[in-house]
């Protein structure tokens, strides 16, 4: 059973088509890095797999078409958008553990085992001295990580990242890039990833989708496919705009 298949995917917004005739399939886990212009339409895919956004086409998630309601998330999905905002201050302990959320009925309790593993997902990203924070006081960067390690905890075999790596730095970035690389190999998760870190790419296994070419195919990473891709993207603006 493949993890995701994707066939002749048609999204957009109102009148604005921004994906046309996307086909990809991933067979087994796989981390994808999905990149491509600004505007070029990737958070859309990330927002029409969580049924954000209609679509027409094939999505088949695990095997089963992904309801067309609105607001459908899968069960098999976990997604952290590029914007996740919190207006109200709670500590990183809690927000972190609701990513148990899917593991508990509607009034159940967050139990001493559950922090437990929040405050081990916490260790694991090196973020432990973050925990009893007031979420809202933290830097860009700290949140950013804070978020990556609730998704995580949701522990979905399928994880789509919008720019998770954004805000920040060199050496955040290339953990996290390690953390996926990991979570992939070690526990077999797929993780479709949105991204400008191209040079970040390049020791990564997995495949690269770049949404700015006019026929979008799963490519392999390697060095030669990542600065080729790269040299694309720096010759050609092909924003959603000038399409
Ligand atoms: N709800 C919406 N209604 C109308 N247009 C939208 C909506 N959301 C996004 N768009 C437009 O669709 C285009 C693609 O947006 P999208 O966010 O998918 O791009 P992206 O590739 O993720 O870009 P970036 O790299 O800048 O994050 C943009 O031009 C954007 O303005």
């Amino acid at each position: 059973m493949s993890v995701l298949e994707i066939k002749e995917l048609v999204a957009g917004y109102d009148e604005r088509v921004l994906l046309r005739n996307l086909s990809f399939f991933v067979p087994e886990p796989a981390f994808v890095a999905i990149i491509g212009h600004n505007g070029s339409g990737k958070s859309t895919l990330l927002k029409t797999l969580t049924g954000q956004v209609p679509y027409q086409g094939q999505i088949l998630v695990q095997g089963k078409p992904l309801a067309k309601r609105a607001g459908a998330i899968a069960r098999s999905l976990s997604y952290l958008p590029q914007k996740n905002q919190v207006s109200f201050p709670i500590k990183v302990r809690e927000l972190v553990v609701m990513g148990l959320f899917r593991q508990k009925r509607l009034l159940d309790h967050y139990t001493s085992a559950d922090y437990g593993r929040a405050e081990a997902m916490l260790d694991r990203l090196h973020i432990s001295h973050l925990s009893q924070r007031t979420f809202t006081d933290l830097s860009g960067g700290e949140q950013q990580l804070v978020w990556l390690a609730q998704l995580m905890l949701q522990d979905a075999p399928i994880a789509l990242l919008d720019e998770p790596t954004q805000q920040l730095d060199v050496y955040h970035k290339k953990r996290v890039f390690d953390l996926m690389d990991a979570w992939v190999r070690e526990e077999q998760k797929t993780v479709l990833c949105i991204t400008h870190d191209l040079l970040n790419l390049l020791p990564m296994e997995g495949y690269l989708l770049n949404i700015s070419q006019p026929s979008p195919t799963l490519e392999k990473i390697s060095p030669e496919t990542v600065l080729a891709q790269q040299r694309f993207l720096e010759e050609k603006a092909t924003s959603a705009v000038q399409r």
